[in-house]
């Protein structure tokens, strides 16, 4: 089956260094198009660090990414849709929660493009869907963690891009949220789109992916369907210990 499907992302011998600490060691992955795919790893092991290499916000000292096995990001910017780890963001920004999902639909809006009517019915929709619609004329730092998270996925969701790049959506989520969130990205996954997902909970990986990408210590253990690579030895490897894990 896997090998019908476009490769949506390939990386190739990417190196990534923050001062003389290298992070990405030689790391390369041919990820499956219309697939939800789970990034597993320990805390530390380079996650985010190479969903920030893909979307360039931090320097790449060698290698290539390529996208639909042949464009860059450039070429392709509008058909990402990335969600930052929430730590990374300032939440002091001047900005609603409207706001925020705005700048999502800014393939329609242009930047600094006009507000229309019906972009914030766009908008409200997609907040909505994250069940957020009450809090849009909210300053953004006036949210919960997980309410901030609820309306940066939103603003993802607005993008209505093909590849959805997300680093630990569901970190800090109550569990109904979860159940919400979820539901969204199937839905998306159905329509034939790509979610690319940073995840750390071990119990609910079989039941959320396909695919999974294996990490360690900046280079990939292993990828590959999930009946197939999610193993009592991949999980021991990538977390370096030897206890059993209940795989479900
Ligand atoms: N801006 C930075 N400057 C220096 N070192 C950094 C920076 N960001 C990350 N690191 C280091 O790079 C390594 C990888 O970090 P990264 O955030 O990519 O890991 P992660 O797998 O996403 O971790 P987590 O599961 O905790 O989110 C860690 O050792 C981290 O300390």
């Amino acid at each position: 089956m896997l090998s019908k499907n476009k490769i949506v992302l390939q990386a190739k011998n990417l190196q990534v260094c923050y001062g003389n600490h290298q992070v990405l060691k030689d790391f390369s992955c041919d990820l499956p198009e219309g697939f939800m795919i789970g990034i597993i790893g320990a805390n530390g092991s380079g996650k985010s660090t190479f969903l920030k290499a893909i979307m360039r916000i931090v320097p790449v000292d060698s290698g290539e990414v390529l996208f639909w096995e042949k464009y860059n990001l450039q070429e392709v910017r509008h058909q990402i849709a990335y969600l930052p780890q929430r730590n990374s963001v300032d939440w002091d920004f001047p900005a609603t929660v409207l706001d925020v999902v705005l700048m999502g639909l800014y393939k329609e809006t242009g930047l600094f493009g006009k507000i229309r009517p019906k972009h914030k019915e766009k908008a409200l929709f997609y907040l909505e869907k994250v069940k957020m619609q009450d809090f849009a004329q909210k300053h953004i730092a006036e949210l919960s963690g997980g309410q901030q998270q609820r309306v940066f996925l939103a603003r993802a969701f607005a993008q209505e891009a093909q590849l959805y790049l997300l680093d630990e959506p569901l970190a800090g989520i109550d569990a109904v949220t979860e159940e919400i969130i979820v539901e969204n990205l199937q839905k998306l996954n159905s329509e034939g789109k790509t979610i690319v997902m940073v995840h750390h909970q071990i119990d609910t990986i079989s039941e959320y992916f396909q695919y999974l990408l294996m990490i360690r210590q900046g280079e990939v253990i292993t990828s590959g369907e999930t009946k197939e690579v999610l193993t009592n030895e991949n999980l021991q490897q990538i977390y370096g210990i030897k206890q059993a894990f209940v795989i479900q």
